[in-house]
């Protein structure tokens, strides 16, 4: 299944170019998308009293016919609810020809639980907020207690963004076809899904370089070509230095937390850098990992310079306020001379909540040359808001878009927290997450990430692909781990899924 999510215009785009293309036209892609529906219809609701096919008034209407045609050629009893014809001289008029079953009005939609509904209202196609008479039929089909399997997308939810448009069917079944779109992956469009199942229709892949997509489904596929594994030549220090900054002696667990994540990453060493007064307690809890008495950004830096750190993370537990810019800004200059991977997570990005152009001129000057640095921000929602306040607001943007413009804007690669994590990169690519739990939800679960990705980077894994293994890895962990699952247990289950990849290298998943 291709990793590639296209916009509803990008895939209306796919199919165009497909149709000039051949070897299908557009009759035959609409035969085939039906029969595929279809086909699941009559695999897994075989008991089903009546099948209610709602139509609407464009193609995805049309691959609705083309469904309707064939169960009643297999003969289910089949009603078909439309109003409205189809546009002249369009695939699904063409779709209506064939069919020959009687049209009945949205009025005469009445589905018993024991029936089963086909929405083919709305798919791509969908570009305004659903009024009469659709929405009343939505809302019987979401009462009715029928399963409904929807064409493409549940109608009402927008592909683009994963939101709704005034009302959406609530699928348990979606079957789309040839690439998913970013609303089947991003909540609450995930949810109004149900499952999703991608059908080749026969647009052929090379369409692709013609639409020249930038979005992804964050499978290992995408980067585990970049994960670095030693070999026979590799010394710790090879494996990168990772210096995790400390909060105070109240705020210290956050630290050990993401230093002891960053380790089992596959960094060679890992320091934890402590202020004076924290030195004892972090000692007290440390063995492999090492610790620095750190008090003035100075100090750090000099730190790093003498031993070869190759990344760091600041935030998680450290305190908000001036003293962290300052840490902020001194590492972001660090990382513009040299190959140095910068996390900003937690108290990193909430201290510029009054100043964040201050971060991001400091984050423009890293670049993303080759033998520069990088940074990467791992904001939750709330975090997002105080450095990206209008994007937090913007309504209609998906969360994919936020990520996007706000990775350009800091200059940064963003991972935009949450059961739908997006990670996106100012160059304009993104990816969304799918293989979260939300056992996740628990405290410190976002320190242990920020510390699996600075732990990546510090073994020179570009920070993209990073960011984006380190949520995946993330989640891994704890989808294995299911529930009880504290942060705790997280860095321990790393090394199971770590060599579950590395097994299945050349594979895809
Ligand atoms: N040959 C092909 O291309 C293939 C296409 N395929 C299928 O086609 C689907 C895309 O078809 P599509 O582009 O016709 O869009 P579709 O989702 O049917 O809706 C457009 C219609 O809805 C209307 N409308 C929109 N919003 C509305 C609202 N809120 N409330 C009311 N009306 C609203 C809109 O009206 P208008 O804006 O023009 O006034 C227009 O009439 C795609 O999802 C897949 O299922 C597959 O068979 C593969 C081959
Ligand atoms: N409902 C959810 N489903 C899946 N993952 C979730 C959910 N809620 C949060 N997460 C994940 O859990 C982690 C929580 O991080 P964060 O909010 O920074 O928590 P903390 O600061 O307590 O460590 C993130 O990786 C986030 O993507
Ligand atoms: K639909």
């Amino acid at each position: 299944m291709g990793i590639e999510l296209l916009s509803p215009a990008q895939m209306a785009e796919a199919d165009r170019l497909a149709i000039t293309r051949g070897p299908f036209d557009g009759p035959a892609l609409m035969q085939n998308a039906g029969s595929a529906v279809a086909r699941e219809i009559l695999s897994r609701y075989p008991q089903a009293q009546t099948v209610h096919v709602l139509a609407g008034p464009g193609n995805n209407g049309g691959d609705g016919f083309v469904a309707a045609r064939l169960l009643a050629e297999a003969g289910v009893d089949v009603r078909v609810h439309c109003e409205g014809h189809p546009r002249p001289g369009s695939d699904a008029e063409g779709a209506l020809a064939e069919m020959r079953l009687p049209l009945l009005g949205f009025d005469a939609f009445a589905p018993q639980a024991s029936d089963v509904i086909v929405d083919a209202l709305f798919g791509a196609g969908l570009v305004r907020e659903i009024g009469a008479p659709h929405a009343p039929v939505i809302e019987r089909a979401n009462a009715s207690g029928a399963p409904i399997v929807a064409v493409d997308l549940p109608s009402g939810l927008s592909g683009e963004t994963g939101l709704v448009l005034g009302i959406a069917i609530r699928a348990d079944l979606t079957v789309t076809f040839f690439r998913l779109k970013p609303g089947h992956l991003l909540y609450p469009g995930r949810d109004l899904c149900g499952e999703t199942i991608l059908v080749d229709i026969g647009i052929p892949a090379d369409v692709l370089a013609d639409i020249g997509s930038r979005t992804f489904r964050s499978v290992p596929e995408l980067w585990r070509t970049h994960i670095p594994w030693p070999d026979s030549g590799s010394h710790k220090y090879a494996r990168g230095h990772v210096g995790v900054f400390s909060g105070g002696p109240s705020a210290t667990g956050a630290a050990r937390l993401a230093a002891i994540s960053a380790a089992r990453a596959g960094a060679g060493a890992v320091t934890v850098l402590s202020p004076r007064q924290a030195v004892q307690v972090n000692a007290m809890h440390l063995t492999s990992v090492m610790l620095k008495r750190t008090d003035t950004p100075e100090e750090a830096v000099m730190f790093a310079a003498d031993r070869k750190m190759t990344s760091a993370l600041i935030g998680p537990g450290f305190g908000v306020g001036e003293r962290c810019t300052e840490f902020v800004l001194a590492l972001a200059r660090l990382a513009a001379g040299r190959p140095f991977g910068l996390v900003l997570d937690a108290d990193a990005i909430t201290s510029f909540e009054n100043a964040p152009h201050r971060l991001f001129e400091a984050l423009a000057a890293i670049g993303s040359e080759t033998g520069r640095g990088c940074a990467v921000l791992t904001p939750h929602e709330g975090e997002f808001r105080r450095l990206f306040p209008d994007l937090a607001d913007a309504a209609g943007l998906s969360k994919l878009e936020r990520a996007r413009r706000a990775a350009e804007r800091s200059h940064a690669v963003v991972v935009l927290k949450g059961p739908d994590t997006v990670i996106a990169a100012a160059d304009g690519r993104a990816a969304i997450n799918t293989n979260a739990t939300p056992f996740l939800a628990t405290a410190g679960s976002g320190d242990v990430l920020a510390g699996i990705v600075a732990g990546l980077l510090a073994q020179g894994m570009p920070a993209f692909e990073a960011a984006a293994a380190g949520v995946w890895l993330h989640a891994e962990a704890g989808a294995r781990f299911g529930p009880g699952l504290i942060a705790e247990d997280l860095p321990g289950l790393l090394p199971a899924v770590l060599a579950g990849l590395r097994d299945s290298q050349g594979s895809s998943s």
